[in-house]
């Protein structure tokens, strides 16, 4: 699968039997091809350390994490806790988090700092709405948008990705071209932050990827895996996304 990336979330979905028999399913469809390094799954906390124990070929991520290392923050984790039960990886930023948690740039930032500080990767999410597209405002709104979510955060274990909010969840996937442009623009911004070591930093799409239209997104050069939402609860469509990277 060439150095792509493919990022599964499975949002607030799963039991320990799904993911049980989704690491049988998964394991028998790829026949030894998984690398943790390339596909990784982000399920909801209470089941990060059953993937991990059943699923040890795939990279096991969060989709949220504190900015808090300990303390009196009831209902938090914090991301030494996840990388206590196995957790590499962690989404912030996601825009449903975003949305119903009142989520500020600022605030994923100080998120994505907390997570890097244990060694974890950390997935920053970024897109713009329908209104701001259809206003033309989105590459300005994405631009502005990875600058102040990337503030004070690494290049080191940093991965972006490109969600249009019009996308997540409704069937309707950026076009190749649509996201490639986009990707392009947070590159740019990527070198600016970062310098040449923001050019190799990944950019994946996310919203609506499915197995029909992954290949068309992967073969855009700006486009460096993706982060899949509902196609990456089933072991085969999921796998299908993984082949076509
Ligand atoms: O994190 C994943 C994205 O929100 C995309 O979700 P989706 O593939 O169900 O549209």
């Amino acid at each position: 699968m060439a150095d792509k990336l493919v990022i599964g979330n499975w949002k607030l979905f799963g039991s320990n039997e799904r993911i049980r028999e989704f690491a049988i399913e998964l394991k028998a469809l790829s026949a030894g091809r998984l690398d943790a390094q390339q596909v990784v799954i982000c399920t909801p906390y209470p089941y990060l350390a059953t993937l991990a124990a059943v699923l040890p070929e795939v990279g096991v991520g969060a989709q949220d994490c504190s900015v808090n290392t300990e303390g009196a923050f009831t209902g938090e984790v914090s991301a030494a806790m996840l990388a206590d039960v196995g957790c590499r990886w962690s989404i912030v930023g996601h825009s449903e988090r975003r949305q119903y948690h009142a989520e500020s740039d600022a605030g994923v930032a100080l998120k994505a700092v907390a997570v890097q500080q244990q060694g974890l990767c950390a997935v920053v999410c970024v897109g713009e709405s329908l209104e701001e597209r259809k206003r033309g405002d989105h590459i300005q709104r994405v631009a502005s948008q990875v600058r102040a979510s990337l503030e004070g955060v690494a290049a080191e274990n940093l991965v972006v990705a490109y969600e249009p909010i019009w996308a997540i969840g409704t069937g309707e996937t950026a076009t190749p071209e649509q996201a490639d442009e986009m990707h392009g623009v947070i590159r740019q911004v990527l070198v600016e932050l970062y310098g040449e070591s923001g050019r190799a930093l990944r950019v994946l799409y996310g919203g609506s990827v499915k197995p029909s239209t992954a290949g068309g997104l992967f073969a855009c050069d700006n486009i460096d895996g993706a982060l899949v939402g509902g196609a990456s609860l089933e072991a085969e469509s999921f796998w299908q996304i993984v082949t076509a990277a």
